[in-house]
């Protein structure tokens, strides 16, 4: 496997690194537990790094991916097929029998049994394969999405994937409960292409995690740090440690990479001793690599903050701090977001977040004026956080009112805010 293998077009480019860019996306999903100690490795020996068992699994996840889409699709067939005719529809739902509200026509067959009350677990089905949650993340065993992931759902079955996109792809297709990806960090910014992608995606947030992010720089045991000549990680963490780096005095080639285990994993697979990787203390123990350095990060208060995606939304509550995140656009670019955001300011509704990205449908509006000549004004998809639940009636007005002065509006969702106790100095992933 070389590098190119093992990066993707970045989501957030740093300045004056290399970034590998490697083939169109496609589904690939490896199927590894968190606990699975079958596909990931804990011998020290980097050479017994297992890429034959972590390959496999990825082959079996791809065919497990080409059988799943199929029957989707051929589901969804059969499911239009019987709308269109057919006299019985869909008789369960994630492995809950559905409401069938409509009589059959069957005179001689005894009375329709009565529909059966909804209850809190329709509502909010449990996965169909059982108790344990699965739970897709971007990146392999030993990045911080994976204990992002335990630590939004604990007891999960983690689900590695190799691009945001897949995770958002593997809740569609039914193939994970839920998935768990980085959205801003507080060093590096916002991660960009999960915004567009939350978008793109019908999927919605069910859920925030935030985590304190405790980077190492780890090589091959018995590598000195004068041996070095670049370091790799995801741009993200790349970018987290960029001062700290120097300071070190390694003013080396920085390479990003698709994740900050995937760096780890690389470099044993490959026995690089010339090589470092920006990763977690986890992905130290999994690729058996040595800390060389520990915490590195810019700052020691350094925090992802990760979002729960789930193919149904969750009812909003007031018995606890919400958050509603939502996207929207107007026709007349930023003139209006004073006044849309002045909808959240006379409700004493606090705002979190703003990002703006480009309006991929309309990027460019000419605005003609005869006597000045032509000005471009780029347009925008606007996303707010703010600190409200959608079942407060003030939330509930501030957007009547956004709705009003936008031309596009979507809530992506309304959740619980995550309110763990504050530990900037505690390791994680380990
Ligand atoms: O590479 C990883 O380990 C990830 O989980 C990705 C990611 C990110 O995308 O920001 C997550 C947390 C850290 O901020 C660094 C990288």
């Amino acid at each position: 496997m070389d590098l190119k293998s093992l990066t993707r077009i970045a989501s957030t480019p740093s300045v004056g690194l290399t970034h590998h860019r490697v083939a169109p996306a496609r589904i690939v999903i490896q199927c590894v537990s968190r606990n699975d100690s079958t596909n990931v490795n804990t011998n020290s020996s980097p050479a017994n790094v297992g890429s034959g068992q972590v390959g496999r699994a990825r082959h079996d996840w791809q065919s497990a991916c080409a059988i799943l889409a199929s029957k989707v699709v051929s589901s969804e067939q059969q499911d239009t097929e019987k709308s269109n005719g057919g006299a019985e529809g869909i008789s369960a739902v994630n492995g809950h029998p559905t409401l069938d509200l409509v009589p059959v026509n069957n005179p001689s067959s005894s009375p329709a049994p009565l529909p059966k009350p909804l209850s809190i677990a329709d509502l909010s089905p449990s996965p169909m394969h059982g108790a344990q949650l699965r739970v897709a993340y971007q990146g392999v065993p030993g990045a911080y999405s994976e204990a992002a992931a335990g630590k939004a759902y604990p007891n999960c079955e983690a689900i590695p994937c190799d691009q945001f996109e897949v995770a958002f792809q593997a809740v569609e297709l039914w193939i994970a409960d839920r998935a768990v990806l980085p959205v801003e960090n507080s060093l590096g910014g916002s991660i960009h292409r999960n915004y567009d992608l939350l978008l793109r995606h019908r999927l919605h947030i069910v859920g925030e995690v935030q985590l304190p992010v405790h980077h190492c720089l780890l090589s091959l045991p018995g590598v000195r740090k004068e041996y070095l000549t670049r370091v790799i990680s995801h741009p993200q963490a790349l970018s987290q440690c960029e001062h700290t780096l120097t300071k070190m005095g390694l003013t080396v080639a920085r390479e990003a990479v698709d994740d900050t285990a995937g760096a780890a994993e690389y470099i044993a697979l490959n026995n690089l001793r010339d090589t470092a990787a920006i990763a977690s203390a986890r992905a130290a123990e999994l690729y058996g690599l040595q800390i060389l350095a520990d915490g590195i990060q810019d700052d020691s208060g350094n925090v992802t903050r990760f979002v729960m995606l789930a193919r149904e939304p969750i009812i909003p509550r007031t018995d606890r701090p919400f958050k509603t995140s939502i996207v929207f656009a107007h026709d007349k670019g930023t003139s209006v977001l004073f006044k849309v955001l002045s909808a959240f300011a006379f409700r004493n509704i606090s705002l979190t977040k703003i990002e703006s990205r480009p309006h991929r449908n309309r990027p460019i509006r000419l605005v003609d004026d005869a006597n000045v000549g032509t000005a471009k004004h780029f347009e925008y998809m606007f996303y707010v956080d703010f600190e409200a639940s959608m079942a407060e009636v003030r939330a509930q007005n501030a957007l009547a009112e956004v709705q009003e002065f936008t031309s596009f509006l979507r809530v992506l969702g309304s959740y619980p805010m995550d309110m763990t106790p504050w530990t900037p100095s505690s390791s994680n992933g380990d």
